[in-house]
């Protein structure tokens, strides 16, 4: 089960200090979205006010026709009843072991038996690897771990929303490919509305369906990831490839004279503290691990995606259609035969800034009828 969320023009302030204005996207249902930011953006603000735990200024949250920004208290108490939250430290009770950690959402909201509250614990700690560690404390565990109990924990009120706020943080770069795997896993077996919020370059290139950034108090872009893994957005280039040049300072913006010595530096031969090479291009999205149910909402994302395709800039396009399979490209209508494995979209350099106007009609797709080769579709 998934929702939809529809925010917009949503502007949250704290007394003078603006954080955000006019945010404005959709999380489609059943889909994985990743919202982008340097440290002090709002993306925690921005998780916290579509649960209602901050009001915004004005602006709304619409989930399943509730407006969460002006609704009542009551209302409000229902809806966040749909929300599964991973807070950044797992937010466990110390005192408290992994088993009734993750049963406190069920004794608190629900009139559930012990009997029934333990058969969906011990199934909600099978599903995020932690068989066996029920009777640990939060300080008897690694990091990982608990933020795999918070998950755990996140998930026993069924939630038709997960929100994560940096699953990643404080993690090995091989954990958080596992628990980048444990995210598609459970959309895929759950098929719910999944927004994470991360720094994490990898995580955000492989995870998500969706991807939004949040810079100078606005959403600077949000849509499908193929856009913003080929975007010529400089702040979204800067972020996604972690370089130090770009408009994104130490605390705060640059401003253009600072920039402009960068590039300076840069162009007299100086690193800028990457590896040098440039990882834009789409490179191929995680998949359900074998034996899972295929992803609902991946399925729903395609038909959506290429709907909008003659709207998307040319490499995006280029990419959306790299990663169709052949019998995909023949539903859609759009280019030849594939020859391939999805390949990253190769970048020339330099590479020429996507132009408005009219796209290739070769590469617009068709809007997708019922009848789904192979079948499986919602
Ligand atoms: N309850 C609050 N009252 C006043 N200011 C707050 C409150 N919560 C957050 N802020 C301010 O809002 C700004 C954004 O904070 P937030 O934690 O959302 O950023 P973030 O993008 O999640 O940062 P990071 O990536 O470092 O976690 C910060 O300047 C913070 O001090």
């Amino acid at each position: 089960m998934s929702a939809e969320v529809v925010i917009e023009g949503l502007t949250k302030s704290f007394g003078k200090q603006a954080i955000w204005r006019d945010v404005s996207l959709t999380l489609p249902p059943g889909e994985v979205s990743v919202m982008l930011g340097p440290s002090g953006t709002g993306k925690s603000v921005f998780l916290k006010s579509m649960i209602g735990l901050l009001k915004p200024d004005r602006g709304s949250c619409v989930i399943n026709g509730v407006d969460i920004v002006t609704c009542s208290e009551a209302k409000l108490y229902e809806t966040r009843k749909l929300f599964g939250v991973l807070f950044q430290d797992g937010a466990l009770f110390g005192s408290m072991n992994l088993y009734d950690n993750v049963a406190f959402p069920l004794r608190e909201h629900t009139k559930k038996s012990e009997s029934e509250i333990k058969r969906i614990v011990l199934e909600k700690l099978d599903l995020t690897g932690l068989q066996g560690a029920e009777g640990k404390l939060p300080g008897e565990i690694s990091g990982g771990m608990r933020k795999r109990a918070g998950l755990a924990r996140a998930l026993v009120l069924d939630p038709e929303i997960i929100l994560c706020d940096e699953p990643d943080s404080g993690l090995d770069p091989v954990r958080t490919a596992y628990l980048s795997q444990l995210l598609i896993d459970l959309n895929a077996q759950i098929d719910a509305t999944i927004l994470i919020v991360t720094h994490n370059i990898n995580l955000a290139r492989t995870v998500p369906d969706n991807l939004g950034m949040l810079f100078r108090k606005e959403l600077v872009m949000f849509g499908p990831r193929e856009v913003l893994l080929t975007s010529d957005e400089p702040v979204v280039e800067q972020f996604l490839n972690g370089r130090r040049l770009g408009p994104i300072g130490m605390s705060e913006e640059k401003d253009a004279a600072q920039m402009a010595r960068e590039q300076a530096h840069v162009e007299a031969g100086h690193a800028d503290g990457t590896a040098g090479e440039d990882m834009r291009g789409v490179v191929p999205q995680l998949v359900p691990t074998p034996g899972l149910p295929p992803r609902q909402g991946e399925r729903r994302r395609k038909d959506r995606v290429m709907k909008i395709l003659h709207t998307l800039p040319p490499v995006a396009q280029q990419g959306i259609i790299a990663s169709l399979t052949d019998d995909e490209r023949r539903h859609y209508g759009v280019g030849g035969a594939r020859t391939g494995f999805a390949q990253p979209v190769a970048q020339p350099s330099p590479r020429p800034r996507p132009q408005p106007g009219p796209h290739d009609t070769q590469e617009i797709a068709r809007v997708p009828e019922p009848g789904w080769p192979g079948g499986g579709r919602p």
